[in-house]
């Protein structure tokens, strides 16, 4: 007998120009040696340029989606990406709370960087009711954080406010992402865990406009390391070094934000029998 292989899910809309969405979700987990399962909630027309169209999936394909997995795979971690608009919300948190998928990491995505809203304006109410009390982990990026806390967050102690009052609104573990931040040589994030514990997780700020799927890359390696077992504040460390490798060792693809390399490696990581 063979050991059972670590299985993972992502809640999440499809990108076809391959970089955001469900296609990173799948290439980071498999690229951290996790297999990964999709629930697909939305379908994209895209690629690096924007969002040309979506369109939101039908409750009922979105429910069969979940018991599929449910009733046959043993799923230990769980992510959401883009979740469009309220019955879509509304489909996922009925369905997560159904199944046992293990911890959720919550990626509240709402814009992308082409401009194109990915959630609807009225369901950032259904995300902060009815999801954010559901996540072990929630990474909002600072535009994110400041829709869902009402405020202005413009400084370093801003992102340290909107976490707390992330974590007052029911997410366990915040983490609130400096990718926008106005920092030119250093992206910095910030963490606050359940325990009251915090740090900043800092990595060089690479000029590049390949930073497509950054959010997604990074929710998705937090969920891979959470189904291995590893502590949050670890899944959370070894995120960002993952997606600080991914967007370093860049790729050439496509004529607008370019998508991260995914093949990318942490120095200093051994790779050998991780299967
Ligand atoms: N130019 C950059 N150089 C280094 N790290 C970056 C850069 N841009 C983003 N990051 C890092 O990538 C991670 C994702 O942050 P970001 O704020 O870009 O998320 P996001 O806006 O949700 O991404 P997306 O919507 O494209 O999926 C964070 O750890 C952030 O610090
Ligand atoms: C489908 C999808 N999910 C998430 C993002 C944000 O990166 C995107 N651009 N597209």
């Amino acid at each position: 007998m063979i050991n059972e292989t670590i299985q993972a899910l992502t809640i999440a809309g499809t990108d076809s120009g391959g970089g955001a969405g469900v296609m990173a979700d799948i290439k980071t987990m498999q690229a951290r040696y996790v297999f990964s399962a999709a629930v697909v909630v939305a379908v994209t027309a895209q690629n690096t340029i924007g969002v040309a169209d979506f369109m939101a999936m039908p409750k009922q394909l979105i429910d069969e989606q979940f018991k599929a997995v449910a009733d046959d795979l043993k799923i230990r971690a769980a992510k959401t990406g883009m979740l469009a608009d309220v019955p879509t919300v509304k489909a996922v948190v009925e369905n997560i709370k159904q199944y046992d998928l293990g911890p959720l990491t919550v990626d509240p995505v709402m814009i992308a960087k082409g401009g194109a809203r990915l959630l609807s304006e009225d369901a950032i109410q259904t995300v902060k009711q009815e999801l954010l009390p559901l996540a072990t982990v929630l990474t909002p990026n600072l535009p994110e954080a400041a829709e869902l806390t009402g405020m202005t967050i413009q400084s370093a102690d801003d992102m340290l406010v909107a976490s707390k009052q992330l974590q007052v609104l029911g997410a366990k573990n915040v983490l609130v992402k400096g990718g926008h931040g106005s920092s030119n040589n250093e992206s910095a994030d910030f963490v606050l865990l359940e325990d009251g514990n915090s740090f900043w997780l800092t990595s060089p700020r690479v000029e590049t406009n390949r930073t497509h799927g950054t959010g997604d890359t990074l929710s998705s390696c937090i969920t891979a390391e959470l189904a291995k077992g590893q502590s949050v504040e670890e899944a959370i460390r070894i995120g960002k070094q993952y997606v600080s490798a991914t967007i370093s060792q860049g790729i050439q693809v496509g004529h607008g934000h370019g998508p991260l390399n995914h093949w990318a490696r942490v120095e200093g990581e051994n790779n050998d029998n991780k299967i």
